[in-house]
């Protein structure tokens, strides 16, 4: 027995030796779980609505960490980057794994801020189920909104979780309100908190009623929160009023229920007292209607104190789905055909990689979603994207910043990839004899950047290492871009926001240690051509290598409709070849067109040719004539293509198409557009003047609409009766009442992003700190003349 104790230690030893940054963890293991035992959910909310302290919680009490980590220390396991910790904000996703009843949790914690809402998409693109966590006291703001929408459009089933319920303006009912007018869904509450006025007559938060099986759970036993004392509550539980508001939230809650779920209604009809129903019953009901997004149940609690996170834990378990409650996703191959991708582990490997994270160590780590199939350790990949042969050297399991090797990865579970050297994020990844060699799975649109910054080396020889830094953060991150300026020859990076561009360069010069500094920030402007109709022929002609090359293209450009965004993928443009094989090749002795098909006369097929005319347009399209920002707004159709003689190559084709274009927009009206924004603020009632004044004044904005937040309940159409607990009963916080103290309204605006340079830090001066705003971007707005000329003067003053 002790031989066998002292092997095993000794092996371990050797296991440690091995790989040092592997960890033996003796606790919690996640090895093992069925799909229908998996859970991969994500956490979505506001700025500082409590994320990552929430999950800090969630790791301490699934075991996986001894400690719990404060955020407002910095010691922290999910904001694992210094610059995270240095901030006190997520900015990448971190992925962790753990256990809670046997179950498997793989979390995704998010970031809140606005520059990295492409962050949350990604992550919410291979979720299954979503946590949504609102703050008491401000309830459902701006950002919230942003997430909950993008979470609506990849149909994630919800729970939500009213944190901050010990602060001083905690408001249960209004923050339920609140989701049913600004997020449009249907709150159902399955908890109350208790309220109790201590020695001093404050009201504090001291914990919940479940409402289903009506206990009262406080964890006044242990001041790190893993106690948690159950008392069943009865009509002689000591707190005023909260037996009779518990019975009215039950039976509200198994009203909504039954209106909505068709078991229940049945239930509900034959029990005499909805009090009989049992726990099960309406869990089951609620789970149904929560993974058809009919409805959000909605639990509440203070994670910094340490109430409410286990009942929140066993509702990720109950409500939010496993891999094999989604709709199978489809994957499309060449031409129009698609395919199933089936959650079997015995069916073909299909994974998308989700997330790249840049490791010294390591080199990429590759965050992948495994859909279908069984990825095992040492496989030969084939990613669709790149069309590139990847192999895996190791398989990580993610504990934030703790790691674990593992054999495989399933269908229906996320894990880490070491080893492959071409992938990026959003690419898919099928086994290497796979003949589906065109297979892809959906990727996420990136809106256009809208911030730049010249990035130089600070001398000769860090100019490589430089180069290299650049290539591993683009890899890890599809917002960013950076291109070459043909003019000046300047490396420009250009990205979704100032804290965005602000942290590439943080790890430019901390992590990756590169020797280089970056220019000015700028916003990344576009070009356009007002004009009605734009006809044009070019004829291309050259020597190459002794040989002569001839094409010559067709176009019509026209403008894009106010309304019509273009393509993401063509820059806001839309692009259309209507060329046909018939019509591509003329001999050049016979002017007349050719009916023959073209590879029989040029050694390219139609595809090949058709990707050059189309390449050849978008890096046109790329720099404008103006100051060589991209050109934007304008529907493109060529619609002829004549190659002479059998000497054409697809550069050729390419360089024809490019300068077909230019030379087609040479002489015409070309205009410069900016950035206009799409803000939403939310500001009390007291400051709306002083900021409505400054963003109508010198920030130019359009006000698009006002309202007020949390009394305009009664507009919303929806007709499914929800209970909202009261905020003004003896149990409840500060003895608010339901009239709204200090009402917040909503601007919604239009705001040209230059002037919005820097706004967080003014709305805060100018309100003290208690108003929120969201920007997206919305379109590209013509500049006046004046406008236009002071940035070409900028611009032009160099970078
Ligand atoms: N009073 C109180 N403060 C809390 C509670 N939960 C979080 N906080 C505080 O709120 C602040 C933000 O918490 P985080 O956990 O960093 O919020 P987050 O949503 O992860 O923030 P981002 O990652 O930046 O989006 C910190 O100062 C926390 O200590 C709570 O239940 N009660």
């Amino acid at each position: 027995m002790i031989k066998n104790y002292i092997g095993n230690f000794k092996n371990l030893l050797i296991k440690i030796q091995r790989y040092n940054s592997v960890h033996y963890r003796f606790y919690s293991s996640v090895k093992d779980y069925s799909i229908s035992k998996t859970r991969n959910i994500g956490i979505i909310a506001h700025i500082d609505a409590g994320k990552t302290t929430t999950t800090e919680r969630m790791l301490y009490y699934a075991g996986h960490t001894r400690r719990i980590g404060d955020v407002d220390d910095g010691t922290t396991v999910m904001d694992y980057l210094k610059q995270e910790r240095e901030r006190g904000i997520t900015i990448t996703s971190a992925t962790i794994t753990f256990a809670w009843r046997n179950y498997r949790i793989n979390l995704i914690d998010t970031p809140g801020h606005v520059d990295f809402t492409v962050e949350v998409e990604r992550s919410i693109r291979v979720l299954d189920g979503a946590v949504t966590i609102l703050d008491a006291v401000s309830g459902v703001e701006a950002q919230t909104q942003t997430v909950w929408a993008q979470a609506n459009r990849y149909n994630v089933p919800r729970i939500a979780y009213v944190n901050k319920m010990d602060r001083v303006g905690a408001r249960f009912g209004k923050t339920v309100k609140e989701m049913k007018y600004k997020l449009g869904a249907i709150p159902l509450v399955c908890q109350i908190p208790v309220m109790q006025k201590d020695n001093r007559g404050n009201v504090l938060f001291c914990g919940i009623v479940d409402l289903l099986d009506m206990q009262v759970l406080d964890w006044n036993k242990d001041p790190k929160g893993s106690i948690i004392n159950k008392t069943p509550l009865t009509d002689k539980y000591p707190i005023m009023g909260i037996y009779n508001e518990a019975i009215k939230g039950r039976s509200s809650l198994i009203e909504a229920l039954s209106e909505m779920d068709d078991n229940m209604l049945d239930l509900f009809l034959s029990a005499e007292d909805h009090m009989k129903i049992s726990v099960e019953d309406a869990k089951q009901a609620l789970r149904r209607l929560t993974l058809r997004g009919k409805a959000v149940p909605v639990f509440c609690g203070a994670s910094f104190r340490n109430i409410g996170v286990q009942p929140l834990m066993d509702a990720v378990i109950d409500y939010l789905p496993c891999p094999l409650d989604r709709p199978v996703p489809i994957a499309s191959l060449s031409g129009d055909e698609s395919v199933e991708i089936l959650p079997k582990e015995n069916e073909k490997l299909c994974a998308l990689a989700f997330k790249v994270i840049h490791d010294n160590k390591r080199g990429p780590m590759v965050f992948v979603r495994v859909y279908s199939g069984k990825l095992d350790n040492h496989m030969t990949l084939y990613n669709t994207n790149t069309q590139h042969k990847e192999r895996v050297n190791k398989l990580l399991q993610m504990y934030a910043n703790d790691v674990e090797e593992i054999p495989s990865i399933t269908a229906g579970n996320i894990g880490v990839i070491i080893g492959l050297k071409e992938t990026r994020t959003g690419d898919t990844l099928i086994q290497f004899n796979d003949s589906r060699k065109s297979l892809r799975l959906q990727t996420i649109d990136i809106p256009a950047p809208v911030f730049f910054r010249v990035v130089e080396a600070a001398g000769i020889s860090e100019e490589k290492p430089l180069e290299e830094a650049l290539k591993n953060i683009l890899r890890e991150d599809p917002s960013l871009h950076v291109h070459i300026d043909q003019d000046s020859g300047q490396t420009l990076i250009s990205g979704m926001g100032e804290l965005h561009l602000e942290i590439v360069k943080d790890r430019l010069l901390n992590d990756f240690k590169v020797k280089a500094e970056l220019g000015k920030m700028r916003i990344s402007y576009r070009e356009t051509v007002i004009t009605d109709k734009i006809d044009h022929t070019y004829l291309y002609e050259r020597e190459v290598m002794g040989k002569r090359v001839k094409a010559q293209i067709s176009l019509t450009i026209t403008p894009l409709y106010e309304n019509d965004q273009g393509s993401f993928k063509e820059g806001g443009n839309r692009i259309t070849l209507n060329l046909s094989k018939k019509t591509i090749v003329s001999d050049e002795l016979d002017q007349s067109i050719n009916s023959q098909e073209t590879n029989e006369l040029i050694n390219l097929s139609f595809e090949e040719i058709s990707n050059a005319v189309y390449t050849g347009i978008i890096s046109s399209l790329y720099r404008g004539p103006i100051l060589g920002f991209p050109i934007t707004k304008l529907s493109i159709n060529v619609h002829s293509l004549r190659l002479f003689g059998a000497e054409s190559t697809k550069t050729a084709i390419s360089t024809c198409a490019s300068q077909a274009l230019t030379d087609a927009l040479k002489g015409r009206n070309l205009v410069l557009l900016e950035p206009l924004m799409n803000v939403n603020i939310d500001v009390p009632e007291e400051y709306l003047g002083v900021v409505l004044g400054d963003l109508t004044g010198t920030r130019r904005g359009n006000v698009l609409g006002l309202e007020t937040s949390g009394n305009v309940f009664d507009n919303f159409d929806n007709n499914i009766e929800i209970y909202v607990p009261s905020d003004s009963t003896s149990f409840s916080s500060n003895n608010n009442n339901d009239t709204v103290v200090n009402p917040k309204r909503v601007i919604h605006a239009h705001v040209p992003l230059s002037t919005m340079l820097g706004y967080s830090s003014s709305l805060r001066s100018l309100t003290g700190g208690t108003a929120s705003f969201d920007m997206r971007l919305s379109s590209f707005g013509i500049m006046s003349d004046d406008r236009a000329k002071a940035v070409i003067r900028e611009m032009q003053g160099g970078f």
